[in-house]
């Protein structure tokens, strides 16, 4: 029988609808794919390699009104400094001792999420008490250095901002980058066209001997070893100011920190969550090395550091140059802050445990091939000798100051660290 021409058209109708309704379905499925796996539509707030396009509030005569009164001079020293980082562990120390003395002091921050933000804006109202304010931005946004520039003649820049931490570099390498390199290059750039340039003081870090095995470290030993992505910036960071030091005869002083530690600490640190998880009885990873190798740092307390650093900004020269140009050689320097007494992580523990009351949990394990060096020891003859450097403080009387700090900041463990 012979299908009539309407059947046949409701025939092909059909199957053009069933057609349709599947191609419909794929593609409806594609955007769905498209869309939840394409970045730009989910633009994770929380990444920290992210944190760069966050936008600060800055400018207007009030804000002004609060950065010229905040660096103003009180002493005889005629010193004004920018401390960038101010709101971080060694900036907030440092700032309070310049504020002491009566320099002027503005600090500079960008409030980053690498650790516990809370416990950065705890210091900040703590350096508000003294009078020191914190311009919330990012060393890499020029037009917001230019304008401190601009409204204050800073004497010095305490260059203490940075991606810190040597196992994270392997989470987040462009962190690292962005504020460690872009972030350096971005201030150094200011400074140089700053009329007066700047004396610069900056954090390098011990983490540049890198695999050396000759200790302990000295100034002259060699630099092109090191064992984590955190380890190169600081060493780039070294060369950088080589470079603008010769162009630009801006005076360059790096520091190299010995693992600083102490009241107002960093969360990532080991003495630090080691502290949080003894006091919640969770284990304790304790790092050892090949064949039951002994791991040890050279641990140095904070307040010695301050000290190091105070003495760097003031025998600091006068940069040499002036509106980009350079009129002669200026002062180029680095120097090893630390403690010269490495003492074993195991030891550390011990006296924590003696400190806390509690018996940590040891998880002995094996040293990760992830930037960790198995030792670090200071040479710091150079630092006693030019800048007067006398670490006073070893690691059981820093340790017990920091565990009365811990012990109140977070309310005797009630509340939680980050
Ligand atoms: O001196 C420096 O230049 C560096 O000091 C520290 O780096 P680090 O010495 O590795 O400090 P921690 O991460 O607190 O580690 C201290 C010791 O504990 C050990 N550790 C760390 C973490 C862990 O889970 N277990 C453990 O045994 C490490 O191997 C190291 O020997 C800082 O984190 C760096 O930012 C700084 O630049």
């Amino acid at each position: 029988m012979e299908k009539s021409p309407f059947v046949h058209n409701r025939l092909r109708w059909h199957s053009s609808l069933a057609k349709l309704t599947f191609w419909s379905f794929i593609f409806l499925g594609l955007i769905l794919i498209f869309f939840f796996r394409s970045p730009s539509s989910n633009p994770l707030p929380q990444d920290p390699s992210r944190r760069s396009l966050r936008t600060y509030n800055w400018g207007g005569p009030a804000w002004e009104k609060r950065v010229r009164s905040s660096a103003r001079v009180r002493s005889h020293n005629d010193i004004s400094v920018l401390v960038t980082g101010a709101a971080g562990f060694v900036g907030t120390h440092v700032s309070a001792a310049l504020k002491r003395r009566g320099d002027g002091v503005l600090g500079l921050d960008n409030f980053n999420d690498y650790y516990d933000p809370s416990l950065k804006r705890a210091r900040q109202a703590l350096l508000e008490r003294s009078g020191v304010f914190i311009v919330e931005g990012d060393i890499n946004d020029s037009a917001l250095l230019r304008k401190l520039f601009e409204v204050v003649a800073f004497t010095h820049v305490l260059h203490l901002a940075a991606q810190a931490g040597v196992r994270y570099a392997m989470e987040n390498p462009g962190s690292y980058v962005h504020s460690n390199i872009a972030g350096l290059v971005s201030l150094l750039e200011v400074c140089k066209s700053a009329n007066p340039q700047p004396a610069i003081v900056w954090a390098s870090s011990s983490s540049v001997y890198g695999l050396n095995t000759k200790v302990p470290f000295s100034e002259k030993d060699r630099t092109d070893q090191p064992a984590s992505l955190y380890a190169a910036t600081k060493k780039a960071g070294e060369e950088i100011a080589h470079t603008y030091n010769h162009i630009y005869g801006l005076s360059l002083t790096g520091l190299r920190f010995f693992t600083v530690y102490g009241p107002w600490g960093r969360p990532d640190m080991a003495y630090f969550f080691f502290t949080r998880d003894i006091l919640k009885g969770k284990s304790i990873p304790i790092f050892e090395a090949a064949n039951h190798g002994t791991v040890a740092r050279d641990f140095t307390y904070i307040d010695d550091i301050v000290k190091g650093c105070l003495a760097a900004l003031d025998t600091a020269e006068k940069s040499t140059g002036s509106g980009g140009k350079k009129k002669g050689p200026a002062q180029l320097r680095v120097y090893n802050l630390g403690n010269t007494s490495p003492v074993p992580v195991s030891d550390l523990v011990s006296i924590l445990e003696r400190l806390l009351k509690v018996n940590a949990k040891r998880d002995i394990m094996k040293l990760p091939r992830n930037g960790d060096v198995q030792f670090t020891h200071a040479n710091i003859s150079l630092a006693q000798r030019e800048l007067g450097y006398k670490p006073s403080t070893d690691l059981q009387a820093g340790l017990k100051k920091f565990v009365r700090w811990y012990l109140s900041y977070y309310n005797g463990g009630k509340k939680a660290a980050g």
